[in-house]
């Protein structure tokens, strides 16, 4: 499958889900600078990388959800293509609007950055077709703005949707409801604070991670 990378000035995770992805589906993904205009043809899945695009100014993701390149993913998000945005990714997501919510500075005002155990919500996507719902599973975290928001409305929709993937076990960050990782209406799009790209192979401490993205290459394929 063909992967496309969005690299941001001050993406720092970019290499490692391009690393994750080329493990994982044999085939290097193409790296597409913020300030494209068009994507390459043929992709089977678009990542946003974490990391602290336009140094985090304004709020985490606003400005690199105004890129140019950005449009080009709403409108491929639009027509169904799988778009995965972690961390800083998932904070552009938000801020383009393609996922609802906002993600907030930790409850503690902490950097957090370590191992947490996450629930599965929901199996039944493209992104979480790799586990079982209810499973625990564990992945890293590394972020100041993970604290997820949204009204009471739009958390029981997205919840009675179906629309959560994971979920912290314990509270890390002050997310309402524990919320780690969301999907949009349709299912195609997926943002998440932890990062499966960091847990994919043995050295890593587990394969947590891996397996999101085997189970998407699976459900996609
Ligand atoms: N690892 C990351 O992507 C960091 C995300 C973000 N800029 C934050 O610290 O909240």
């Amino acid at each position: 499958m063909k992967t496309a990378v969005i690299v941001f000035p001050g993406s720092n995770c970019d290499r490692d889900i391009a690393v994750a992805l080329e493990a994982v589906t044999g085939v290097k993904p193409a790296m597409v600078w913020h300030g494209e205009t068009e994507l390459p043809s043929g992709l089977g899945l678009i990542a946003l990388p974490g990391g602290f695009s336009y140094g985090d100014y304004l709020r985490c993701g606003a400005i690199a959800a105004r890129s140019p390149v950005v449009k080009a993913v709403i409108e491929a998000a639009d027509k169904g293509m799988p778009v995965i945005g972690i961390c800083n990714g998932f904070q552009v997501l938000t801020e383009t609007g393609l996922l609802p919510g906002a993600l907030m500075r930790n409850s503690g005002l902490n950097f957090v950055c370590r191992d947490v155990p996450l629930t599965v919500d929901n199996s039944q996507s493209i992104f979480t077709s790799g586990y079982r719902s209810g499973e625990q599973i564990t992945i890293p975290v590394a972020h100041h703005d993970g604290n997820y928001f949204a009204d009471a409305e739009t958390l029981d929709r997205i919840e009675g949707e179906g629309r959560v993937a994971f979920r912290y076990a314990a509270d890390i960050n002050g997310s309402a409801r524990n919320i780690a990782g969301v999907l949009n209406k349709a299912g195609n799009v997926l943002g998440m604070m932890p990062h499966p790209e960091r847990r994919i192979e043995a050295a890593h401490g587990g394969t947590d991670g891996r397996r999101l993205f085997e189970g998407l290459l699976e459900a996609v394929a």
